[in-house]
């Protein structure tokens, strides 16, 4: 805060006498009010993200034509634009492929009526307690005329919706125990039963959900002022900061933890040369991918996730599911891997795809160009070096994703996300992918210090694409199995 300035002012609003104090931020060069009478809703959190400082956030779409237009675009379409979209906006080109395919599922001709759509979203959100989705599809639920008695629980929804819930459960913690029973039991219950299309379009709206749940988390998105959770009636402590310095850390000096880390892009890009070199000399065999594929995955079932003591509280939203605490657990603890773990890695290519586009026309194709969108982006920056080739490195995180899940590239050295990933990333990553609602500020301040916040975005896409396309092909091989 640079100063508080000696003005005040007196306004006469009615019956009220409103008294403010005006200051001028040196960060964010917003005047800020000292309110010294009328209590006035105020922003809870500062911005679109906990994490990122809003005038980054801001600044893209000043500069970015396309993102400006977008997010026009998407104003005009929905009425409103939500903080997600915001933060997407570092990446217009992604945003453009998210938007059209969100609005897709949720506007356009499909299988599922308007209101199940949003219930399904509520469901899905809600199995990571993300209270910032649920309460937006909440409002959207209402104003297409669902009924309020089914937002008390799921137990007051149709018993075609409470059905849902179990593969819900199953597909955001352990879409690989989903099998063609789960499948049948939704196709075959006499009364309440879903048709193929019907169950299509809910899995790709699980699936995205649970996805977007992972990157409201992973960026630290912040509720809008006007709904729940966004504002507040206390007066923030202004003392000698901003708002803007309590919620992006402006206040605190964290020189020593920058200077430590100022190498460690260097180190990564010269991982990265060495391993292009390496890969030029000596192939290893198949009998060897094999056995550094299962050793990474194992090695992902020891990191980590939880910093309980910093969690981010979210209000109760538990009682739009289920059985709370079924989660995330490693899949080759209890050998429950062995039955299941095959590889199907180009399933989505092969079958996937298709069948998604056969039984809901258009969805597949919209789907694979935001996936490869989000594989394939780029702009040839690290940090602050420029014109460098980052495809191994983005290849490293969306496989040690994949991994986790235990889906296996056959052609892929998975000893090359040791080199590339260190463990404060993975922990990030784990966190993010597995139990999104323990993300932290600090976990997301811990990886990869000297990159920029829109790389850290970019990550987040990656994550949240691959973590997608890994529950879609669990369920789809389901359904297949079931079909044939
Ligand atoms: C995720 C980042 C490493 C991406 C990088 N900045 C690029 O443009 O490719």
């Amino acid at each position: 805060m640079r100063h508080a300035t000696a003005a005040t002012e007196t306004m006469d609003n009615n019956s009220f006498t409103v008294t403010y104090l005006y200051k001028i931020c040196a960060h964010c060069e917003r005047l800020s009010k000292k309110d010294l009478g009328v209590r006035i809703p105020g922003p809870l959190g500062n911005g679109p993200s906990r994490f990122i400082p809003e005038k980054e956030i801001l600044q893209v779409s000043k500069v970015d034509l396309r993102a400006q237009s977008i997010f026009e675009d998407a104003f005009a379409a929905l009425g409103r634009l939500d903080n997600i979209s915001l933060v997407m906006g570092f990446h217009p080109q992604y945003l453009e492929s998210f938007l059209r395919t969100q609005h897709y599922l949720l506007q356009m001709d499909g299988p599922l009526s308007l209101h199940y759509r949003h219930y399904i979203g509520i469901m899905a959100a809600a199995r990571h307690q993300c209270s910032y989705l649920v309460n937006l599809h909440v409002n959207d639920f209402l104003q297409v005329g669902g009924d309020p008695k089914w937002l008390n629980g799921l137990d007051g929804a149709p018993q075609k919706l409470q059905a849902l819930g179990e593969l819900n459960k199953i597909l955001a913690h352990r879409p690989w125990l989903l099998t063609k029973a789960h499948i049948e039991h939704l196709l075959k219950a006499e009364e309440h039963s879903w048709s193929l299309a019907e169950l299509i379009h809910a899995v790709v709206l699980l699936t995205h959900y649970h996805s977007l749940a992972s990157f409201t988390f992973g960026c630290g998105i912040t509720p809008e002022i006007h709904s729940d959770g966004g504002h507040t009636l206390r007066p923030l402590s202004l003392s000698q900061y901003c708002v803007c310095d309590i919620a992006n850390g402006n206040g605190h000096g964290n020189n020593l933890e920058e200077r430590r880390s100022s190498h460690q892009v260097e180190v990564l890009m010269e991982r990265m040369k060495q391993l292009q070199e390496c890969r030029d000399e000596e192939e290893a065999s198949q009998e060897e991918m094999a056995t550094r594929f299962e050793r990474e995955k194992t090695e992902s079932m020891l990191v980590a996730t939880a910093e309980e003591e910093e969690c981010v509280q979210s209000r109760d939203v538990s009682r739009h599911f289920e059985d709370p605490s079924y989660g995330y657990k490693d899949f080759s603890r209890r050998g429950e891997h062995k039955a299941k773990h095959i590889v199907i890695s180009t399933f989505w290519e092969d079958h996937g795809y298709s069948l998604v586009n056969r039984l809901y026309p258009d969805v597949g194709q919209l789907l694979d160009e935001k996936f490869q969108m989000a594989y394939n982006l780029t702009y040839n920056t690290m940090a602050m070096h420029k014109d460098v080739d980052t495809t191994m490195l983005r290849r490293a995180i969306w496989n040690y994703i994949h991994c986790m899940f235990g889906i296996r590239y056959d052609d892929y050295d998975y000893g090359e996300i040791n080199q590339l990933l260190d463990r404060s990333f993975k922990v990030y990553i784990k966190t993010m992918v597995c139990s999104p609602e323990k993300t932290t500020k600090r976990m997301y301040e811990s990886f990869w210090r000297q990159f920029q916040h829109s790389e850290k975005v970019h990550v987040n896409l990656l994550l949240m694409e691959a973590r997608m396309q890994a529950e879609l092909l669990y369920a789809l091989r389901a359904i297949t199995c079931y079909m044939t």
